[in-house]
């Protein structure tokens, strides 16, 4: 298989750094100026495979992208109708959110198109999205099981619905409001647990007449997107794996400049601090319409506890790395209702629990979570199952570990987080790749 790492024991973090562009904004940023009249700029955009591979798909449809230096592009939009029927397959890679996204925004298209991915993502379900567009007058079909490829026909016409979603999902809710842009009447999505709400701000900024709140959101079809200026955050679900690596490391002090902090996306803050954790907020700003700040980060002794359901979804990309974080506190963190890691780019509970114990920790699987119990880490083998965050959650925890840890199969880190290495070693976290 691929490239493998090998990486700690590690030494104290210091210093300051800058962490890419968010990824969820940066697949947005590209969706809305594709379909927008005019030319938007986009800044601080993420160079991941997943946010390029978005940016290919529009390309295949005509529209033009310049990339004139790294992390910005001018994307030249088509209008809400101006999209041309791809010549081949449109390949999302990796990326959930750019498959489940494309399937509404396309799917009240004049023309047909299929949408692939790799073999990660060819594993992931899409009836939940699937379901909620046939509702609307799609036409959507896919492998057994509601799996990729799909096949999307166009030329139908859509009607906007009212749908109470059945998962705490962005990407299912992102779905339906795109899908609600080319359909007659009003898209509402009801929410029982608020999710990230990028797709409704960032409709907003093209002029997109919608409203929304935690748990609610709601636009008319029939209007047009105004090209605009955006400025992407930095990624706070990458920032991540460093808030837990210089927490862990005693003696470390890193400041980690302009992280961008929706409340949605902010579960880790919380659940870090009711762990005994030092993070404090410096020089609080707004960029892209999106809170920011420096995240100071010292060193404390962490202790186990229970993790708030509440704040799962405010936190689902970082259970990786939580779950490093549990292994090195004191007693035993417990985490419910979440199912959902189930189906991201590995079993994350699965994934985890086997790494962890593999390295001597205690792990109880659940079926919607894990009890984890802290200890210490020895050094070791551990597979990343070709999943991004696991693999840099495995990074983290060999800073801590008394041997060095072998992580296998990381190549896919380039998805979200392509110079994690160079930029981890230069605030003293020991990874780089194996012989
Ligand atoms: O909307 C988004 O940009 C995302 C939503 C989340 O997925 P779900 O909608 O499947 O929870 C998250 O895990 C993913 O990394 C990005
Ligand atoms: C789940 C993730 O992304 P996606 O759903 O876009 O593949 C992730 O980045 O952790």
């Amino acid at each position: 298989m691929g490239l493998d790492w090998i990486a700690g024991p590690g030494a104290a973090l210091r210093g300051e750094m800058d962490i890419p562009g968010d990824k969820s904004v940066s697949h947005r940023a590209v969706m809305l100026a594709a379909i927008a009249d005019g030319a938007s700029r986009i800044d601080g955009f993420l160079e991941g495979e997943d946010t390029r591979a978005t940016a290919a798909v529009f390309k295949r449809m005509g529209v033009r992208i310049d990339a004139p230096s790294d992390g910005v592009r001018i994307v030249h939009g088509a209008g809400i109708d101006g999209l041309r029927a791809p010549d081949a397959p449109l390949d999302c890679g990796n990326a959930g959110t750019a498959m489940r996204l494309l399937a509404g925004l396309l799917c009240g298209q004049d023309f047909d198109c299929d949408l692939v991915g790799d073999a990660s993502l060819s594993k992931r379900p899409m009836r939940r999205v699937i379901d909620p567009l046939l509702r609307m007058g799609a036409r959507i079909e896919a492998a057994d099981g509601g799996l990729p490829p799909l096949r999307i026909r166009g030329g139908g016409k859509l009607r906007g619905i009212d749908y109470a979603a059945e998962v705490a999902s962005a990407q299912v809710k992102s779905a339906v409001l795109l899908a609600g842009l080319r359909a007659s009447g009003e898209t509402v999505v009801r929410e029982a647990q608020p999710t990230r709400d990028y797709s409704e701000r960032m409709l907003a900024a093209f002029g997109w007449p919608i409203e929304f709140a935690p748990g609610i959101a709601r636009l008319p079809g029939g209007h047009r997107l105004r090209a605009t200026d955006i400025a992407v955050p930095a990624d706070f679900s990458s920032a991540a794996f460093f808030i837990v690596a210089a927490t862990l490391v005693p003696g470390s002090e890193l400041l980690l400049k302009n992280i961008g902090l929706n409340p949605r996306r902010t579960g880790l803050l919380h659940v870090l601090r009711a762990m005994g954790a030092d993070i404090a907020e410096e020089k609080r700003g707004v960029r892209g319409g999106e809170p920011v700040a420096d995240l100071r980060v010292r060193h404390a002794r962490l202790r186990g506890i229970d993790v708030p359901v509440a704040h799962v979804a405010d936190m689902i990309d970082e259970f990786p790395v939580l779950f490093v974080a549990a292994a090195c506190a004191q007693g035993t963190t417990r985490v419910r209702g979440a199912a959902e890691l189930r189906v991201k780019e590995s079993d994350r509970l699965a994934t985890m629990a086997a790494g962890l114990r593999g390295l001597g920790i205690g792990v109880d699987e659940t079926a919607d979570g894990a009890d984890v119990h802290g200890g210490t880490l020895r050094g070791g083998y551990v597979e990343s199952h070709g999943d991004h965050r696991v693999a840099m959650a495995f990074a983290v925890a060999a800073q801590m570990s008394r041997e060095r840890i072998r992580i296998a199969d990381v190549a896919n880190v380039a998805t979200s987080f392509p110079d994690f290495g160079e930029r981890a070693n230069a605030v003293g976290l020991q990874v780089g790749p194996a012989a």
